[in-house]
């Protein structure tokens, strides 16, 4: 198996990510997980703050930023660290205070110290679709993403909405409930032009 990453969707209003570097990548980075969650909690630490953090602040109240060096301390009550420095002596301090401290980590230059990725991510209402190249093209990830946002119709978020309305109305057992669910939805996936 070529790609051997297990996706996961976290609930990142739960958890507290660690950033460390308020440059380009930082900023990056926090803004994709705020597209996303805008509820997760984010303490970016970093000697300098790019304006458009300082902004996101106002925006996102449960973001912080810390101006200070990093020290092993920052990772304390953290679930997961994104070290996005421009040193990459410094990020890997980062990465070793992490493993120790046993908080999930993402070396920003250097995949292979990543204990995961972030995805390019497609979103239509309840639906959400996580790329990855495994690392060999964040740039094919991203036009993969923006065709698959196109490619989705938006009715597909009127599809799910309908199907929590007949899941709670369906009777039977979990077997009897599972085999409807699937006959009612294989107009889905049956191909072009065949009748039921
Ligand atoms: C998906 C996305 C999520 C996000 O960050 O939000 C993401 N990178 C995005 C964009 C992007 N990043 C880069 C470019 C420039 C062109 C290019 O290199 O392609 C572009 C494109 C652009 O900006 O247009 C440069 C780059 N990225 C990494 C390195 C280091 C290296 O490879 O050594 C370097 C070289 C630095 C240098 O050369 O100095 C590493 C990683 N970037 C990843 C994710 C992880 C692998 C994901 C996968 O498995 O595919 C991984 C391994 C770790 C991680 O960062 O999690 C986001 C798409 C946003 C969207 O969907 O719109
Ligand atoms: N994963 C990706 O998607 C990706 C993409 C492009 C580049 N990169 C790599 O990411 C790295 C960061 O790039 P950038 O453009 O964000 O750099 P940058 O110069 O814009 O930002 C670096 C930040 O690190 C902070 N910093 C420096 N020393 C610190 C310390 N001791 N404690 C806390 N913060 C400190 C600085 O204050 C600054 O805010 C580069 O090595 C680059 O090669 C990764």
């Amino acid at each position: 198996m070529e790609n051997q990453l297990f996706p996961v969707f976290f609930k990142l209003n739960r958890l507290h990510v660690l950033v460390v570097g308020g440059g380009n990548i930082g900023l990056e980075k926090a803004h994709a997980i705020l597209q996303n969650s805008p509820d997760s909690n984010i303490t970016v630490v970093s000697l300098d703050f790019l304006p458009e953090l300082e902004t996101l602040v106002h925006q996102y109240p449960n973001v912080e930023l810390i101006r200070k060096p990093f020290s092993c301390g920052d990772l304390l009550g953290k679930d997961l660290a994104i070290a996005a420095t421009n040193n990459r002596e410094l990020n890997y301090e980062v990465w070793e205070k992490a493993k120790s401290a046993r908080v999930l980590i993402n070396v920003a230059d250097t995949p292979e110290l990543c204990d995961f990725y972030l995805g390019s991510i497609v979103q239509k209402g309840n639906l959400k679709i996580a790329i990855s190249t495994n690392g060999k093209s964040p740039t094919v990830a991203k036009r993969l993403k923006q065709v698959l946002q196109e490619a989705i119709p938006d009715s597909l978020d009127e599809v799910l909405h309908k199907l929590v309305i007949i899941r709670n109305k369906l009777k039977g057992d979990f077997a009897a409930k599972v085999k409807q669910l699937n006959s009612i939805t294989d107009v889905l996936v049956r191909p072009e032009g065949e009748n039921a």
